[in-house]
């Protein structure tokens, strides 16, 4: 996508053919090192998979039928509260109150609300999304203890992570492609700022249209937290369930990394309404990286602590476990207390819990925070995030530099997207970020950077 100034990201369309071949041949290497004797992140794979070890019929359909599950939990509870909606409408006369009562009444549900409003569109509208990814996880849950208990063989997914995760890869290009040719009729409304250099490799890569949808179904959203995300959790209680086959029981390292990365996801799927204000949703279009990133880096590589430890089993005793369990609580104190602090911020800045927080006026009308998590640094959410990534890896022990792969390419990863942040800010806010900047001069590191 073209930055502010017009200029090409990600190098421009060499950089975008470059990553889409050195991303997928990543995610096949570090799956197939994750599982070899020497485990060795830098050095060849062991051996290069021919199509019959990538390709399986079997493979795609499991990934279809993934997909098809998590479109009809997105859809199904959406689609009752459109109803109920039309039906808490009709009560208007009752005023607010009665509405929501009614609402909620019908859903079920405490007062909350159940379909959330996107940001202001170029065309001054906004896109309506439901949230109930929470509920979709847990109804996923249910689904496969079910599952498992009626003899679904789950224990058999660590062998077959190769094949899925090329059914997986297809089904991202696959797509993208279909993203790709539904922007060439899209109104020019509907296109994302970035994405659209008239050079297809960028534009596929990138992503032409922001919100493709089609009727409320809303495909990046629905990508972004749900499939992946979850496929992320269920590839590791795969691994869990094999190592408990292989060894009597799993072992304490692999609880940590499984109970931490439960964790992070069911966090991002209880806070699911925050998506709507991140670049991806409100800035980038959606092409390949961010289908190939939900759909297959997601659950094949978060997973790779998991896949390490059940071909490399480490010690681990109690003291350790206790101050890694430290390190990823402190992280998710900082992830959570920042990102909730801006966002109650953002919603309503004369919410009593940051009321009384420094901030500096802008242009927009909008303020910035300049106390409290976002005085500290000016990304305290990626500090936070950055020290839990530590604490999945340190289960793994120091032996091996695979499983640390995740903490040094999510340092990058939120280097250049604090960058790109950054950029938009400045455009947005102008001479009040440059006085946010001076006021906190440190991105994400305290002192250091
Ligand atoms: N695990 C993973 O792979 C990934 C995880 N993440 C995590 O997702 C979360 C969301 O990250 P991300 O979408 O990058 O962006 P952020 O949540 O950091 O949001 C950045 C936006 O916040 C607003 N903002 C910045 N500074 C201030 C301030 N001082 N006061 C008030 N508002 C401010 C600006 O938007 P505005 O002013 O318009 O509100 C800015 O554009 C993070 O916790 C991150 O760590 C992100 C990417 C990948
Ligand atoms: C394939 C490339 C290397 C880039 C892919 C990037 C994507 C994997 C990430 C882009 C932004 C993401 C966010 C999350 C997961 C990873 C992707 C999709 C979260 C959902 C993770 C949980 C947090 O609580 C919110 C994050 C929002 C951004």
């Amino acid at each position: 996508m073209a930055s502010p100034q017009g200029s090409l990201e990600f190098g421009g369309p060499l950089g975008a053919a470059a990553l889409m071949l050195v991303l997928p041949a990543t995610m096949f290497h570090l799956l197939l090192v994750a599982r070899s004797g020497p485990a060795r992140l830098l050095g060849p794979p062991p051996y290069l998979p021919g199509p019959e070890a990538l390709w399986s019929p079997r493979a795609l359909q499991l990934v279809l039928a993934w997909l098809g599950l998590q479109a009809a939990l997105y859809l199904l509870p959406a689609r009752k509260v459109r109803t109920r909606l039309a039906a808490a409408r009709g009560r208007r006369a009752e005023g607010g109150l009665g509405e929501m009562k009614a609402l909620s009444t019908l859903i079920g549900a405490p007062l909350c609300p159940q379909v959330a409003e996107g940001q202001e569109l170029k065309n001054k509208s906004r896109l309506r999304y439901p949230i109930n990814g929470f509920q979709a996880l847990v109804v996923t849950t249910l689904l496969v203890g079910l599952g498992v208990s009626a003899g679904l063989p789950l224990d058999a997914l660590p062998e077959m992570l190769l094949p899925l995760a090329f059914a997986a890869t297809l089904t991202a290009f696959v797509f993208s492609l279909l993203l790709y040719l539904k922007a060439l009729v899209a109104p020019a409304s509907a296109l994302a700022p970035g994405g659209n250099s008239g050079n297809p490799i960028y534009d596929f890569f990138l992503g032409r249209e922001l919100n493709p949808r089609i009727s409320s179904f809303d495909f990046k959203y629905f990508c972004e937290l749900r499939p992946g995300l979850m496929a992320w959790v269920l590839i590791n209680l795969a691994l869990l369930l094999k190592e408990a086959e292989l060894r009597g029981s799993p072992s304490l390292a692999m609880w940590l990394v499984n109970g931490f990365q439960l964790l992070y996801v069911a966090d991002a799927l209880w806070h699911e309404e925050a998506v709507l204000t991140t670049m991806d949703i409100t800035h980038d279009g959606f092409g390949f990286m961010l289908a190939f990133g939900d759909l297959a880096w997601v659950p094949f590589t978060y997973s790779l602590q998991a896949q390490f430890l059940l071909y490399h089993p480490q010690p681990l005793g109690l003291p350790m476990a206790s101050v890694i369990c430290l390190i990823n609580a402190i992280g998710y104190y900082v992830f959570r207390g920042a990102n909730s602090q801006k966002n109650t911020f953002r919603k309503n800045p004369s919410d009593p819990r940051v009321a009384d927080l420094e901030t500096i006026p802008t242009a927009t009308g909008r303020q910035l925070l300049v106390s409290g998590w976002w005085g500290m640094v000016r990304h305290p959410n990626y500090l936070g995030d950055l020290i839990m990534a530590l604490a999945w890896s340190l289960p793994c022990g120091v032996s091996h530099l695979l499983p640390y792969f995740y903490l040094f390419y999510f340092t990058a990863l939120l280097v250049h997207r604090e960058a790109r942040d950054e950029q938009q800010c400045l455009q947005k806010y102008g001479l009040a970020w440059r006085e946010y900047c001076k006021r906190v001069p440190y991105r994400i590191l305290p002192y250091v950077y």
